[in-house]
């Protein structure tokens, strides 16, 4: 099958080619850049030198429809919202791992990405790409909303106790940290070497975009409306993201059955990995793999389940699950080119 990627010299983009490579279905036919077009793609990634050294090329969307069968995009957002709909009206799919097509409300898109939500029927067509939870809705669709970092991380590590009800639904925080590549490549002042080493900053307190999409996913799980409060930190480290849930048990509930409850919840889901008791996972554990690693505790004293969930923001959080989404798309076994290791140390 050949695919392209729009977005070439971003990280989503190098993350995508390093797992690709190694899928034995999918060749990279086309890479489209808007700013290195005519230049190897090796040249911006010496580390890739003899491996992808194909020629960047511009946008050209009826070119690209006559190509390839799948577009990913790795663009900033309300980019792939103008793009996106002439390419499905070709007949191509497409997988945006920007938030374009995630929200289904205008007014919410509005307020949190700046701009106007793209056109409704290209909404309507766009399955949320959370693997674990829309695997039947994956295989059918045309268009992946593949979803944002730190709500994989949170959604995955929430929903197996929202669903069986064990929580109450009202008081939901979550506390979450990244590595600076959740930020992109593009340079900005407060992720120079010396403003992001040695410090720890939380930000952009209840306007987060992924907070609307974080109780939308949750919201369709518990079939009502929910709210959560959500507070990202980033910290000095390359990848990773830890997602640290607090949510108050309804009823009397070991860290034991909490455990077995998850584990039953992902029986069937490879990437998912519930850990045993008196083991929480770390970033490190999952680094440039496409696991999604969940520790659980019962602090009995408060009644509350404290829930520790870990990907690596380029994978799981975007890359790896795309290409995971793929997979399901066409049928293919769900972990064909993403069995790479976690790296350690
Ligand atoms: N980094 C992460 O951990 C995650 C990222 N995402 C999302 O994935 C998308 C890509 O992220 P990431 O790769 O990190 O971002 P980067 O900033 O690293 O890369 C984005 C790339 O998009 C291209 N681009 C920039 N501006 C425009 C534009 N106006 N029109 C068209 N193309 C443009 C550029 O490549 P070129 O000049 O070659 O075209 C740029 O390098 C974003 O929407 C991001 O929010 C989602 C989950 C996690
Ligand atoms: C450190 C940092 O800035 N991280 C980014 C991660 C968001 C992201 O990647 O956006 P989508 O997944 O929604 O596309 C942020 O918090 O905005």
């Amino acid at each position: 099958m050949n695919v392209a990627i729009v977005g070439g010299t971003g990280y989503g983009a190098v993350e995508l080619l390093r797992f690709l490579y190694n899928h034995p279905h999918v060749k990279v036919a086309k890479i489209i850049s808007h700013s290195n077009s005519g230049i190897p793609f090796s040249e911006v990634y010496p580390h890739l030198t003899n491996i992808v050294d194909l020629e960047m090329e511009a946008l050209d969307v009826e070119n690209l429809a006559k190509e390839v069968d799948v577009v990913f995009f790795a663009t900033p957002s309300n980019v792939s919202k103008h793009v996106i709909p002439s390419l499905i009206d070709l007949g191509v799919k497409c997988i945006d791992l920007s938030g374009d097509f995630r929200l289904r409300d205008g007014g919410l898109y509005k307020s949190y990405y700046g701009e106007d939500i793209a056109e409704e029927t290209y909404i309507q067509q766009a399955v949320y790409g959370l693997c674990e939870i829309n695997r039947q809705e994956i295989k059918e669709a045309s268009l992946i909303a593949n979803p944002g970092c730190y709500p994989t991380a949170t959604t995955l590590g929430i929903i197996p106790a929202l669903s069986k009800g064990i929580i109450d639904k009202k008081q939901i925080i979550i506390d979450a940290k990244t590595g600076t590549t959740g930020a992109g490549r593009s340079l900005a002042q407060g992720f120079h070497f010396s403003e992001m080493q040695e410090n720890f900053k939380a930000y952009k307190l209840g306007v987060h975009k992924h907070i609307p999409e974080i109780e939308q996913v949750l919201s369709d799980v518990a079939n009502t409306e929910l709210q959560v409060t959500f507070t990202p930190h980033v910290v000095p480290m390359t990848r990773g993201i830890m997602s640290t849930i607090y949510v108050d048990l309804k009823e009397k509930l070991s860290t034991k059955e909490a455990i077995n409850l998850y584990k039953e919840f992902y029986r069937n889901d490879p990437f998912v990995r519930i850990r045993e008791e008196g083991t929480i996972p770390q970033t490190k554990e999952v680094f440039g793999s496409n696991y999604c690693d969940i520790g659980l505790y019962v602090d009995e004293r408060t009644g509350k389940l404290i829930i520790v969930s870990v990907i690596d923001n380029l994978v799981k959080g975007a890359s790896g699950q795309a290409i995971q989404n793929l997979n399901i798309m066409n049928g293919w076994d769900e972990t064909t080119g993403l069995t790479q290791l976690p790296i350690y140390p």
